[in-house]
């Protein structure tokens, strides 16, 4: 029998019309739920360490819009703070680190990481359970390259400047770092997967700060080893990778990394992205800018998108997270347009 998941269903490469939809950064400030439980939460990780709030946050979306695809509610940041790096969320300004030192990676130790996460694991099979059937439950974590940029520089950046430093001053210090960050996140992965995820995304939210050298040794190579990891222990594990604003690099990324689809930011070229998508699933790629403006700017991008990735097999989402300045009207004006939709 078929599944019903119908993520799951595309990620295997058929088509389905309409297209399965969810959202990045569904669970958030957007909506007014989300900013209720998140006040009576001691914090931002207490909230993704308490299962009741993370089950909570994560089903806000689904009951509102319905969508096909929960997103487990955590952060890709718990793996340095499992890790024991000192990692806060200060109200309005982001997350802040502590640095660290190319002295520090070799002490770095992931044996307690798992029971550290133990709450992550609970939300995700409490999750399987209370989720309508049809709806897949998608795991997440951060690849090593993006999680390194924050764990060194301490905070975001424009441009990544402190990591890219670090890389050519240190490099076998941060090829050691983005090894242990890749074998410690696939852990998670499968962890996750062995709690009841039905698929997981790997965020590479900061490709697009490398050249061609660099994308290749810090972004594709570690993802691999990554997926090698995880389908190792699950054959069968379905895995999304979003290496956002890798451009033309992105071409090749599925034959590289293996993963089963491939997430699109809104600057990929349709011509780029159709290629990609002959050899199996996209997910992508409104630019979130349009659900901001909604009205015609909203419908004019979704009809862009079905136009172009709708006869292939594609997951409706965003280019990147929805921001918090999105109308949650807007994001029901979105859902109904794409579920109208019965192809060309
Ligand atoms: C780079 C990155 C991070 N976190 C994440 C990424 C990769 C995706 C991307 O590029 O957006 C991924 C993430 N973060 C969060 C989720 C939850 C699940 C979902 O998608 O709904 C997911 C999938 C919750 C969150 N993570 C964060 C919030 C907001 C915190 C709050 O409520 O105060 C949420 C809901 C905080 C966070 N966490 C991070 C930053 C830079 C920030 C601050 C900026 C921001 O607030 O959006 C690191």
């Amino acid at each position: 029998m078929k599944s019903e998941r119908k993520v799951l269903r595309v990620l295997d490469g058929e088509r389905l019309s309409p297209p399965p939809i969810w959202l990045m950064r569904q669970a958030g400030r957007h909506l007014p739920e989300y900013r209720e439980t998140r006040a009576s939460a001691n914090g931002f990780l207490d909230l993704c360490y308490t299962p009741d709030l993370a089950v909570e946050v994560t089903l806000q979306p689904i009951r509102r819009y319905g969508f096909d695809a929960a997103i487990l509610f955590s952060d890709i940041l718990v793996i340095p703070d499992a890790l024991d790096r000192d990692v806060r969320f200060e109200e309005g300004r982001g997350p802040l680190l502590t640095p660290i030192g190319a002295d520090e990676i070799a002490a770095l130790d992931p044996s307690g990481m798992h029971s550290h996460l133990a709450p992550v694991y609970e939300t995700v099979s409490r999750l399987r359970r209370e989720l309508p059937d049809p709806t897949t439950l998608l795991g997440f974590c951060g690849a090593p390259w993006t999680v390194a940029t924050y764990m060194i520089a301490g905070h975001g950046t424009p441009d990544q400047a402190p990591a890219r430093l670090f890389a050519m001053r240190h490099p076998d210090e941060f090829a050691k770092l983005l090894a242990l960050l890749a074998d410690a996140s696939a852990d998670y992965l499968i962890r996750q997967l062995d709690a009841g995820a039905d698929a997981v995304q790997i965020f590479d939210s900061w490709a697009s700060v490398l050249g061609e050298t660099e994308f290749d040794l810090y972004s594709v190579r570690p993802v691999q080893r990554m997926v090698e990891r995880v389908r190792a222990a699950h054959p069968e594990a379905r895995i999304i990778g979003f290496a956002k604003g890798a451009g033309v690099l992105l071409e090749d990324y599925r034959q590289r990394t293996k993963v089963d689809c491939v997430g699109l930011d809104w600057t990929v070229p349709r011509s780029l992205a159709r290629k990609i998508q002959q050899d199996g699933a996209v997910q992508g790629n409104l630019d979130p800018m349009r659900v901001v403006a909604g009205g015609t700017a909203l419908d004019e991008g979704v009809d862009r998108v079905l136009a172009d990735l709708g006869d292939g097999p594609l997951i409706f989402n965003l280019g990147h997270g929805i921001t918090p300045q999105a109308d949650p009207a807007s994001v029901v004006r979105l859902v109904e347009r794409v579920r109208r939709w019965s192809g060309a």
